[in-house]
């Protein structure tokens, strides 16, 4: 899909769920895909980890392709490594529509937001937990969403940091367009916060993949609360 078409997709109301595969089955990778596409998600967010930038390794290029093949949604591909200038051509190759890179990772995120937008992908900076807003004013001309990390990265089913909503409401007031989105710990407790601090885009993975509830149930309670959080 094109970039424009994308953001503007992703910015209509009501606020976007994105289920963070990094929890599903991965023995039925294409069918979980389906089922939550089919249970109502805009949106997929893909955590990619090296092992060097965070103490866990996950999956990179095979796994993005495998969901492009399953689904025509948005890929939002966060991905944690040391090193993300040398991949990021290949991850949007494998299908990403939104890249988010570190702030951590790269003394100058500015050259890889230019490459990630000559590509037609969105250009996305995220911030750890300790890390302030202004460590990435330079680069927020250049950003299409910000990602502002609730956990330090690397896990699911951690306790939300409530530092990230101080973030979010910095960055809205500095830039109404931009994307905010905010992954780790955003849960039915989580969530209306989030979107009442600013976030658009809420990650989540043990609020859907590890409850009993069906996933439709579980996707229009979240998105009924984070939109709560608008009003
Ligand atoms: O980026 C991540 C971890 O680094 C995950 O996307 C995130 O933690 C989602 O899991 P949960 O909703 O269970 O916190």
């Amino acid at each position: 899909m094109p970039r424009r078409r994308i953001l503007d997709e992703l910015r209509n109301p009501p606020p976007v769920v994105l289920p963070s595969l990094l929890l599903c089955d991965f023995g039925n990778l294409a069918a979980e895909v389906k089922a939550v596409e089919a249970a109502g998600a805009r949106a997929f967010h893909l955590d990619v980890m090296d092992g060097n930038f965070v103490p866990n390794i996950t999956y990179g290029m095979p796994i993005v392709e495998a969901v492009r093949r399953a689904s025509d949604l948005p890929i939002d591909v966060h991905m944690m490594v040391s090193k993300p200038a040398a991949f990021v051509d290949e991850i949007i190759d494998a299908g990403a529509d939104i890249v988010t890179i570190h702030a951590e990772a790269t003394d100058d995120p500015r050259p890889i937001l230019e490459q990630i937008r000559k590509r037609g992908a969105l250009a996305s900076l995220a911030i750890n937990p300790p890390t302030p807003v202004e460590a990435i004013a330079d680069a927020l001309p250049l950003c299409d969403m910000v990602l502002c990390m609730s956990v330090m990265p690397g896990f699911g089913a951690q306790q939300f940091e409530a530092v990230a909503l101080d973030k979010l409401r910095a960055l809205r007031s500095l830039r109404s367009d931009l994307l905010l989105e905010i992954d780790g710990g955003v849960n039915a407790s989580t969530i209306a916060q989030c979107t009442a601090a600013g976030a658009q885009m809420l990650v989540v993975g043990s609020a859907i993949f590890k409850k009993p509830a069906p996933y439709a149930d579980s996707l229009a309670e979240l998105t009924r609360l984070a939109a709560s959080g608008t009003q």
